[in-house]
């Protein structure tokens, strides 16, 4: 009798045991709200680095026309020139297929470390240390007498960064699937996507603030570049909380061989015409307004004679306003759908508040709130519309392909803004007039909103359900 008891009790005892194991096995970091939470923070530090710096010298267009004589298509080339590895090389879409291939951590580092690289030779070649014969200058003095030497540095410098940054909003966005798939993915998205403005928002406003430092004013440069370098730190921070993971999980987010990008994949893309549709939206509507926000400072400054203070915050306005309503607008796409209505709305908005900025001495206060709002509803409803047109496994992919088209916009309208500017205003005019670049924008805007229309058209062909709740589809 004693050994039937022991008998049992070992039954349950190694029973109680395997469940216990197996619920061990279940539950790994991800199932840690904290830790899920804090990795979001994580990237998005890295995310607002990177937006911090592609917007650290908007504000500042006169000040680099002060220092180096840059022209309006100078400032225009300087910006454009970060898109640049993304258009003609394809990198965002070449950077998700190493994503999927070489894994998370290794192309994340890759790519931060590009961007890092990039920022500090942005910020070497407009340093006086660069400018007192430091190493390169001879070099880049030797070429195109057309272009100064702080010009081709800053350019070689954004290239990089360019090149690394895009990519790693890919890379990012996967994390973020990562970590919340099946939890609170679409809240991740918008919160990520707020953290990432953020950086925005402190660009505009710090940037003229700490070009008074004693120092001189490149410690806005650098002070940009170092939080890039910071940033990289952060990602070392997140590599190991990822490999932690990946020891937890199977597969490790890497694909199998049936999840692998083919080329097919994007000829099937290429056939969907709602992604074409989407697609054209995502380059008008974004070059009507990113390369806008990087002018704007020196449209309001010259528009309504506002110091590099106020026309800066003026501009941070944008990106607050998207730090509000993105969340709310795909909180209401998740519960209500409408997203290709809401897509109308946000282009129709834009082309009204780029014509009020064209015709109108409105204040800019209220108009750029009203612009937050278009960028909200715009990428709210877009992004997880692509959602609903591609399989999960080629999200990636379709991601990376509309990087790079969007990034022929936000190469072509910087330089031509410029262009216009340069163009339509003598040389050496003391307030430029912006009109005719606005009516470029605006021209956009009317693109965008016919895309958007064509879209939902489309829609009622296609059955991907753009209009209808997250949910049902
Ligand atoms: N899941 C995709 C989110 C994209 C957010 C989008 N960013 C871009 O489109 C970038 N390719 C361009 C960023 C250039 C300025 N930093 C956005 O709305 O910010």
């Amino acid at each position: 009798m004693p050994s039937e008891k022991a008998f049992v009790f070992s039954v349950l005892l190694i029973t109680n045991t395997k469940l216990m194991n197996t619920e061990a096995l279940k539950t790994s970091l991800r199932d840690n709200p904290f830790t899920r939470w804090a990795m979001l923070l994580t990237v998005g530090f890295v995310l607002a680095a990177n937006y911090y710096f592609y917007d650290a010298l908007s504000p500042l267009k006169s000040t680099l026309t002060k220092e180096f004589g840059f022209t309006s298509t100078d400032f225009g080339l300087f910006v454009s020139v970060y898109s640049i590895p993304n258009v003609f090389f394809l990198m965002a879409v070449m950077g998700g297929i190493i994503l999927d291939k070489l894994g998370i951590r290794r192309t994340g580092f890759m790519f931060i470390a590009f961007m890092t690289l990039g920022a500090l030779v942005t910020a070497y070649g407009a340093s006086d240390m660069y400018r007192n014969n430091g190493l390169g200058y001879a070099f880049m003095s030797s070429f195109m007498p057309g272009y100064s030497p702080e010009l081709k540095m800053m350019l070689l410098g954004r290239f990089l960064f360019g090149l690394g940054a895009e990519t790693s909003i890919v890379v990012i966005s996967k994390i973020i699937v990562k970590w919340f798939k099946g939890k609170e993915l679409a809240l991740a998205f918008g919160v990520k996507l707020g953290l990432a403005r953020t950086g925005s928002f402190l660009a505009f406003n710090l940037s003229p603030i700490l070009i008074e430092a004693e120092a001189g004013w490149t410690v806005a440069t650098w002070f940009a570049a170092f939080f890039v370098t910071s940033a990289l730190l952060v990602f070392l921070i997140y590599m190991m909380f990822d490999l932690k993971l990946d020891r937890q999980v199977e597969h490790g987010g890497l694909l199998s061989k049936s999840e692998e990008f083919q080329f097919s994949d994007l000829t099937k893309l290429l056939m969907n015409r709602s992604f074409i549709y989407v697609t054209l939206l995502c380059l008008t509507f974004y070059s009507a307004v990113f390369p806008f926000l990087s002018f704007s400072a020196d449209f309001f400054l010259n528009k309504f004679g506002m110091s590099i203070k106020e026309s800066g915050f003026i501009s941070s306005l944008l990106p607050v306003g998207t730090m509000i309503f993105t969340p709310l607008f795909g909180f209401f796409v998740d519960k209500y759908g409408k997203a290709a209505s809401l897509m109308i709305y946000g282009s129709l908005i834009l082309v009204t508040v780029h014509l009020i900025f064209a015709f109108t001495g409105l204040t800019p206060y209220v108009m750029m709130v009203i612009l937050g709002v278009a960028f909200s509803l715009v990428p709210a409803a877009m992004w997880p519309s692509v959602a609903k047109m591609v399989d999960e496994t080629r999200i990636g992919s379709a991601y990376g392909f509309m990087f790079s088209v969007q990034n022929l916009g936000l190469w072509a309208f910087p330089i031509l803004a410029g262009v216009v500017l340069d163009g339509t205003n003598p040389e050496g005019t003391s307030q430029l007039d912006y009109t005719y670049t606005m009516l470029m924008f605006a021209c956009l805007g009317v693109f965008g909103l016919l895309f958007a229309l064509l879209l939902k058209r489309e829609d009622k062909v296609s059955g991907y359900g753009l209009e209808l709740p997250s949910n049902s589809k």
